[in-house]
């Protein structure tokens, strides 16, 4: 028994197959979903794709399990016109923006479930966040957290409303770290550091940060102080850093508020 038994009977259907379609799918394979049972639909499918055993650009099957939809926002009406109508198809999108509503429009009889993933799915340590319409049962949610969990953790959300705010921080979050590997590599490099040392500190800086903030039991407010001896370095750091009018909190509350700002707007007017 595997938990996409289901699916490689009848089917996974997925719609666009770039960064993000193709971080699940490469998680899925891995998990037990037959290629076969795979139809996926993207015009200008990745190279890499092609050789897999998976239905390529084919005919939808006349009962998929799952439709997942993983096209930009902007690409949704586009890509929802070339979907033919569904009998018993759970549909998953991990859309940015993009409203149940907007789906319900176009499958109003289906089960719908919201997910919005990150990139580090590509690697299995994504986190994806869910809500699921009123026509989406347990057993829906649970297909579709299996899904996600084949790429990282899940959560589940108690309302729609929450998954712009969940896209400025999670869904964007990726970027933002990387931005800092970026920003603490280029102010090792002012400090005399050369471009590759600097990078290379910086990037492992993070990483084991990170890592060591899922590992350890301690919030990351207590690993920040375990690094800050009292009139240390870090001390002298971290009163920049953490600034209550130009540190890190002002400009993080401000780029998230950013980020969610324009899920709202896609989810207005999907462009
Ligand atoms: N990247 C990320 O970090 C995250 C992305 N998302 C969401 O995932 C979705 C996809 O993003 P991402 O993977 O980055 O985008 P990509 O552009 O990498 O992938 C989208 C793919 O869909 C293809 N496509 C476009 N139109 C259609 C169509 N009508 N039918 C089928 N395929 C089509 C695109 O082809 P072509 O390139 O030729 O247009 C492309 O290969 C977005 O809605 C985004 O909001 C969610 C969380 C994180
Ligand atoms: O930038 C975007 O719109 C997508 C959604 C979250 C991450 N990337």
């Amino acid at each position: 028994m595997s938990e996409f038994d289901d699916i490689n009977e009848r089917g996974l259907v997925l719609v666009g197959c770039g960064r993000m379609g193709g971080a699940m799918l490469k998680g899925w394979l891995a998990r037990g979903l037959q290629p076969g049972s795979v139809t996926v639909i993207d015009p200008k499918l990745a190279p890499e794709w092609q050789d897999k055993g998976l239905r390529v650009n084919a005919p939808l099957p006349d009962n998929a399990a799952v439709l997942v939809l993983a096209v930009k926002p902007q690409m949704m009406a586009d890509a929802l016109g070339e979907v033919p109508s569904l009998t018993d198809t759970l549909v998953v999108s991990v859309a940015a923006g993009t409203t149940i509503a907007t789906y319900e429009a176009t499958f109003p009889n289906a089960a719908v479930v919201r997910v919005m993933p990150n990139t580090p799915s590509a690697i299995g340590q994504g986190i994806s966040a869910l809500i699921g319409n009123h026509r989406a049962t347990a057993a829906d949610l649970d297909l579709a957290e299996a899904l996600m969990r084949a790429v990282g953790r899940v959560v589940r959300l108690d309302s729609e409303d929450q998954m712009d705010a969940v896209t400025g921080l999670s869904g964007s979050g990726p970027a933002y770290v990387f931005h800092m590997i970026e920003a603490m590599a280029q102010a090792g490099e002012a400090e005399g550091l050369s471009p590759d040392l600097a990078l290379e500190l910086a990037r492992m800086t993070v990483a084991g940060a990170g890592a060591l903030a899922i590992d350890a039991d301690e919030d990351p407010a207590v690993l920040r102080e375990n690094v800050t001896s009292p009139g240390g370095t870090t001390a002298a750091g971290l009163r920049v850093l953490m600034d209550a009018q130009d540190g890190l909190r002002p400009l993080m509350t401000r780029t998230v508020a950013a980020a969610a700002e324009r899920g709202r707007e896609l989810g207005r007017n999907g462009k």
